[in-house]
């Protein structure tokens, strides 16, 4: 059935970034109906992810300002544009990052999750068309990686949002946007783990845990977690790490060839989830010569950069990287949804939350938490419905 704000601008709550660095402020905003091939979502949940911190913090490259950030989040379709058949109103949906548009030279090479249609204007913080729905105190705000779900109302391309079974509570799904899906599709996708391999996940947070579980589910023979906070140590094991490494404990020789050695020659894979270019560095030399694997997932902040002796490579090491898991949103996600409901599959999404804030007035409460090294995710409700 159709909204009676259909058609029209609305005017809600988001909170905005106004410049890098600074803690971000609850405004009253206008939110602009959406164009052809555009939906608009009433944003209900979203999670804090590092890479929202990482953009506040000034150091992406791609980062606008002011900007409304949030990119982890799940709500109810308020209205379609023209041209919109997949989702409809009262839908429960998930915003993508990643978009899949099924048409491009990306989506259509069977090789990548990556889609060419909407990511250019996209990076720019703005819709394909160029402009922003989002107006506050009348300067335009810019979007965030498509999704900017820090607003009680947000619009996206219809490439960049997924229906989901309305079974699954949304407070939990929203994790499915980002972390978890991006976890355990790296394992699972990108790294296609198989039965009996030994894997080193550098990095215990929520990426890493989901890295954990999705090998856990390959069958995977020795998953050790390697992590500078110790306290990681019981979430790793509930996540199925069957060793638990402090590298702080092992600073000579040092880590990767502690793992070599213990490992009889190195990992068959290893996953950086730090975004630590030295931990990159460590993963890629702790892989067995020959075929060992490394996947980058974590972020790195602009200017850095990787290195190792090629060596390393000749010697048959490989380093690879991962977006959102390899995982093509629109026609992927019903399957982890699935995993997830059915109970018996491995994906056990309620088990990352560890913090809740109640509004978006607290969203920087939310992200003082996740600093606090005790927070694997924090959700804050956007709206009610
Ligand atoms: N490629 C992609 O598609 C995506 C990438 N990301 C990126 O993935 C990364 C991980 O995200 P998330 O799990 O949420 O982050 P977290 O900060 O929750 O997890 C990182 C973990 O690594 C630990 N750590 C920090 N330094 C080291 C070190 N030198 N050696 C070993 N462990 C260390 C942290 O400890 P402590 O508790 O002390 O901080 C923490 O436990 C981020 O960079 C994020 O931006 C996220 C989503 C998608
Ligand atoms: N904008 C940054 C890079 C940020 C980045 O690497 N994003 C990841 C997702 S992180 C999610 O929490 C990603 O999927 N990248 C692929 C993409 O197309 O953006 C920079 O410029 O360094
Ligand atoms: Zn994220
Ligand atoms: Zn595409």
């Amino acid at each position: 059935m159709a909204n009676d704000t259909e058609g029209k601008t609305i005017t809600c709550r988001a909170a905005i970034a106004w410049e890098a660095k600074k803690p971000l402020s609850v405004e009253e905003v206008e939110v602009g109906p959406p164009q052809k091939d555009e939906v608009r979502i009433k944003i209900l949940y979203t999670g804090l992810c590092h890479t929202d911190a990482y953009t506040i913090s000034g150091d992406d490259p791609e980062g606008q300002f002011p900007s409304i950030c949030g990119h982890e989040g799940g709500g109810i379709v308020e209205s379609v544009g023209e041209g919109v058949t997949d989702v409809k109103v009262g839908d429960h949906v998930i915003p993508l990052y990643t978009a899949e548009c099924g048409e491009c030279k990306f989506c259509k090479s069977g090789k990548t999750n990556l889609c060419g249609k909407v990511r250019t204007t996209q990076g720019k913080g703005v819709m394909p068309d160029g402009t922003s729905r989002f107006k506050c105190k009348g300067k335009e705000i810019f979007h965030f990686m498509g999704c900017s779900t820090f607003s009680e109302y947000t619009v996206v391309s219809k490439y960049s949002v997924v229906a989901i079974d309305k079974q699954a509570n949304l407070q939990k799904a929203c994790l499915l946007g980002c972390g978890i899906t991006t976890g355990f599709g790296a394992a699972t996708k990108t790294a296609n783990v198989q039965k009996g391999d030994n894997v080193a996940v550098f990095g215990a947070g929520c990426v890493g845990l989901a890295v954990m579980q999705g090998c856990q589910d390959r069958g995977a023979a020795r998953i050790i977690a390697v992590d500078t906070n110790s306290g990681k140590k019981e979430w790793a094991t509930k996540f199925g790490a069957t060793e638990f490494v402090n590298p702080d404990d092992h600073k000579d020789p040092g880590i990767a060839p502690y793992l070599v050695e213990i490992t009889d020659g190195g990992l068959d894979h290893t996953f950086d989830c730090t975004g630590n270019v030295t931990v990159m560095r460590s993963a890629l030399e702790a892989c067995h010569k020959g075929w060992g694997v490394s996947t980058i997932i974590g972020v790195a902040a602009a200017g850095k950069e990787i290195s190792t002796r090629p060596f390393q490579l000749v010697t048959g090491r490989r380093w690879q990287g991962s977006a959102f898991g390899g995982v093509k949103g629109r026609s992927e996600m019903g399957g982890l949804i699935k995993n997830w409901l059915s109970g018996s599959g491995a994906l056990k999404v309620d088990d990352y939350v560890t913090h809740t804030v109640d509004s978006l007035d607290d969203l920087n409460k939310g992200f003082d938490y996740m600093k606090s090294g005790e927070c694997i995710r924090c959700v804050a409700t956007i709206s009610k419905e």
